[in-house]
């Protein structure tokens, strides 16, 4: 069966999730939503150097949003644009479209809305959605139990133009239950995609644990096994954690899915 996706955000990381979504044989991206009026009317597959058309790019400013939801519904919208588009897509819910949330942090307003959408749909919320920062997560959590008394420090480290705290520091600050003001130290420089780290301070050692992201594909790879996670599920909110918890628990073969965030996927030609 595939997968039918609209993606919300075409900037520095819709394009490469868009890619991916084009690569994965069981994915097919029905459309783009864009705050811009770039490439609006074009194809992301042929911007993204595919011979096919696939993911024509439309701006939100000429959409009248009921009527395109009910003649372009998808299974799946994914967002990676910005907080406020959940009022945008909350017209989409009523005609059984599911959500993947990775904005990573929200207005209250919006994360409230985003939590009543899960009334009527499923929703999967991530700041952070790939597979090997839920792995740090677990591991800091579980190590934290053996050392309770370590002094914790995260640091977060990502692009220079980034301008709020990762959402993901804030998340694992939260799980630790440390005090996020204290302890969450953030590095603004270059072009660095995203890295994680928690460090447990011991009198005579140091443990750290550390997530990098290298491409901004590894959020698309995150996505598209969200997205097929979510097709099984009915209403509620959802983490990535959950979508990743068989993988977790050693019950559902790393290896199976091994290709989805780890391998080089074949390109689709058709
Ligand atoms: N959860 C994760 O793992 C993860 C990973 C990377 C980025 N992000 C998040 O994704 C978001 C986008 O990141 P980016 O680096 O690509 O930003 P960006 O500024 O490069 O791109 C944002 C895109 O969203 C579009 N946009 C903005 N508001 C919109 C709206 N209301 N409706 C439709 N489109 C809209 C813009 O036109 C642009 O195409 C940020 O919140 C970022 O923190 C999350
Ligand atoms: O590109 C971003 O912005 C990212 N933000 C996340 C965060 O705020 O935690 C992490 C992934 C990249």
């Amino acid at each position: 069966m595939t997968i039918t996706i609209g993606l919300f955000g075409f900037g520095k990381t819709g394009s490469v999730v868009a890619k991916e979504i084009i690569n994965d044989f069981e994915c097919e991206l029905k459309w783009v939503m864009r705050e811009s009026a770039m490439h609006e009317g074009e194809y992301a597959s042929k911007l993204l150097g595919f011979d096919h058309s696939e993911g024509k790019i439309y701006r939100i400013e000429n959409i009248c949003m009921d009527q395109f939801f009910k003649h372009n519904r998808v299974d799946v919208i994914i967002d990676f644009s910005s907080s406020s588009a959940v009022n945008v897509y909350k017209e989409a819910v009523k005609y059984g479209s599911k959500i993947v949330s990775a904005i990573s942090n929200y207005d209250q307003e919006d994360i409230r809305k985003l939590k009543e959408l899960s009334r009527q749909t499923a929703v999967l919320y991530s700041p952070n959605i790939t597979v090997g920062i839920n792995f740090l997560m677990e591991a800091s959590k579980s190590l934290q139990k053996i050392a309770p008394n370590a002094d914790i420090e995260i640091i977060e480290e990502h692009f220079r133009g980034k301008q709020d705290v990762s959402g993901t520091a804030l998340r694992i600050a939260e799980e630790l239950g440390l005090d996020k003001e204290q302890h969450v130290n953030s590095i603004r420089v270059g072009g660095i995609v995203g890295k994680h780290e928690v460090v447990f301070g011991l009198p005579n050692q140091t443990i750290r644990i550390v997530h990098e992201s290298h491409n901004r594909a590894a959020f698309g790879q995150g996505a598209i096994y969200a997205s097929k996670w979510i097709m099984g599920k009915e209403t509620g909110i959802y983490s990535m954690e959950q979508a990743l918890s068989l993988i977790m628990s050693g019950e559902e073969d790393l290896e199976k899915d091994a290709e989805r965030f780890i391998a080089d996927v074949p390109i689709k030609t058709s």
